[in-house]
């Protein structure tokens, strides 16, 4: 498991440590493993320009340091010092020993941004607050018209550790290295994408059990995966209902009918309209043409998926005492206390748009804030909630870590592929996997599957929903 720790948590585990070792200590290996970083980056050291933003705190100070242990082995190196008489003294005094040179200010930046082969971006690390100061913005813009590649120092400055939001100027980093631990921002979009690659460098911290996010791994997702026992049989292993599709939108009952049998049911039943189309392509399913109420025993629903204006159906669904996944027109047309009066587990799967509706807020503010918005929804409506996106996270509604999945790419931005995941997602839940598990294992396996199946070509939902078998392989290897 991937965990990520909140700047907080991380102040007091520094606080522990910095206490029972030598003053400095900490901050040196900090360095080590960003020189190391910068040198792996570089290929070679010897004759690069290399050219540090250093910032007025300790942030800035790990970026002097590392540039003094770089201008050791050979590279020329440049500190641009945002603020010059609060630059961190102990690591200017090693980089001016080392023979690097130091300029002042964004104007005098620019001449060695142009023609560094590498930028270290140390203006601000976990101590940031708020968006960047109007000089700092100005030599992030600066950055931006180059080419340099960039190492961000622990974060890219301007992106908010905490939340993963980025308001206003940032640094883009190819390369980001962190200490200790994770920070939620790294893996979270937008300031994901900011990050770039991230290296985490271990300098001994020791974290309490619960993190802020999780992110689960091949390992995690194996151990939680539905394996048929020697004992098994088609009830065993979990019934999954599907209430999709409509006239209208048939093929959404079929995509996720196609992902409900990957996911490790011993069997589907599908209630709705679109039975003809679900059981001309998967005659293994068990269809009906009733009310779910009518359908027959399950071990989980999935209700939603282009279901039209059927809001009685949805209705019907959120009253079965089994869990539920709502997805797609279901969260339009789920009637709110219906859902937080409901004592089984309720998974909600939102696309940004869908949880926006949700949360009564534009769109866009659900995209900036992915992580808030996601707890907000847990929490008001009592359920576990899937917030998808290029980074896909689940919440909780009793609060806890959030479990973040990048699996995914970005071709999975395709119709139908919701479908795909709330069907496999559901079949999990039928299977006996808790509402977050099933919400990070379906992702992890969703978006593994969707870059199996695009190997860098487009792919419709349905060449998803075939990968997932493959995934799951992958996962089991
Ligand atoms: N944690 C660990 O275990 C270890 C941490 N280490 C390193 O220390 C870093 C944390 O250092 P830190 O605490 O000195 O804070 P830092 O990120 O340099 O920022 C504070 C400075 O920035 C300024 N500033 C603030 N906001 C700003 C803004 N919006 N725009 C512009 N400027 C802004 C602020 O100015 P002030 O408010 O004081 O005027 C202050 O001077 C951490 O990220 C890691 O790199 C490692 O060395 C060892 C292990
Ligand atoms: N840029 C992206 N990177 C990774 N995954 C993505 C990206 N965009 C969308 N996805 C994933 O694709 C799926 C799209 O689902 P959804 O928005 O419900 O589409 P639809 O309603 O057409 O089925 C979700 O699993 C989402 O997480
Ligand atoms: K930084």
């Amino acid at each position: 498991m991937r965990t990520a720790y909140s700047v907080e948590t991380v102040r007091v585990a520094e606080q522990e440590l910095m206490a029972r070792l030598p003053e400095g200590a900490l901050m040196q290996r900090a360095v080590a493993g960003l020189v190391a970083a910068c040198a792996e980056f570089l290929g070679r050291v010897y004759g690069t320009r290399i050219v540090l933003l250093v910032g007025s705190g300790d942030n800035g100070g790990d970026a002097l340091y590392a540039g003094a242990r770089l201008a050791k082995r050979g590279a020329g190196v440049t500190a641009v010092l945002l603020v010059p008489d609060r630059a961190h003294p102990g690591g200017l005094a090693a980089l001016l020993r080392a023979g690097g040179r130091v300029v002042r200010g964004t104007d005098a930046a620019e001449e060695p941004l142009r023609r560094a082969d590498l930028v270290v971006d140390g203006i601000v690390g976990i101590g940031g607050k708020g968006g960047l100061r109007p000089d700092a913005a100005k030599l992030v813009d600066v950055l931006g018209e180059t080419r340099a590649a960039v190492v961000a120092v622990d974060l890219p400055s301007g992106v908010d550790a905490d939340t993963g939001e980025v308001r206003g100027a940032a640094v883009r980093a190819d390369l980001t290295v962190t200490f200790g631990t994770h920070k939620p921002g790294l893996l979270v979009d937008p300031a994901r994408e900011y990050a770039g690659s991230v290296r985490l460098v271990d300098i001994g911290l020791a974290l309490p059990g619960e993190a802020e996010l999780e992110a689960l791994q091949h390992a995690d997702v194996a151990a939680l995966l539905p394996v048929p026992g020697a004992e098994s049989d088609k009830y065993r292993r979990g019934v999954v209902g599907i209430a999709a599709g409509s006239s209208r939108y048939p093929g959404a009952a079929v995509l996720a009918v196609s992902g409900a049998l990957r996911g490790g049911a011993g069997a589907v039943r599908y209630v709705g309209p679109a039975g003809d189309a679900v059981i001309a392509r998967f005659p293994e399913t068990l269809v009906s043409t009733g009310s779910p109420e009518q359908a027959g025993r399950v071990q989980a629903w999935v209700v939603g998926p282009g279901a039209g204006d059927d809001g009685d159906v949805v209705a019907a669904v959120l009253r079965a005492e089994v869990p539920v996944l709502v997805d797609a027109d279901g969260l339009r047309l789920a009637d709110r206390d219906a859902v937080r009066a409901r004592r089984a587990p309720t998974l909600l799967t939102p696309h940004a748009g869908e949880a926006a509706a949700l949360l009564g807020v534009p769109r866009e503010e659900v995209e900036g804030a992915r992580l808030t918005s996601v707890r907000e929804l847990a929490e008001r409506y009592r359920a576990t909630v899937l917030l998808k996106g290029s980074t896909t996270l689940i919440a909780s509604p009793g609060g806890g870590a959030v479990r973040v999945n990048s699996t995914g790419t970005g071709w999975l931005a395709t119709a139908g592929s919701g479908d795909v995941l709330s069907g496999l997602t559901g079949s999990l839940l039928a299977a006996g996997l808790d509402a977050p598990d099933a919400g990070s294992v379906g992702a992890y396996l969703h978006g593994l599957a969707g870059r199996l199946a695009a190997d860098g070509a487009p792919v419709g939902a349905h060449d998803v929903a075939e990968a997932v078998r493959e995934a799951w392989r992958d996962v089991m290897d």
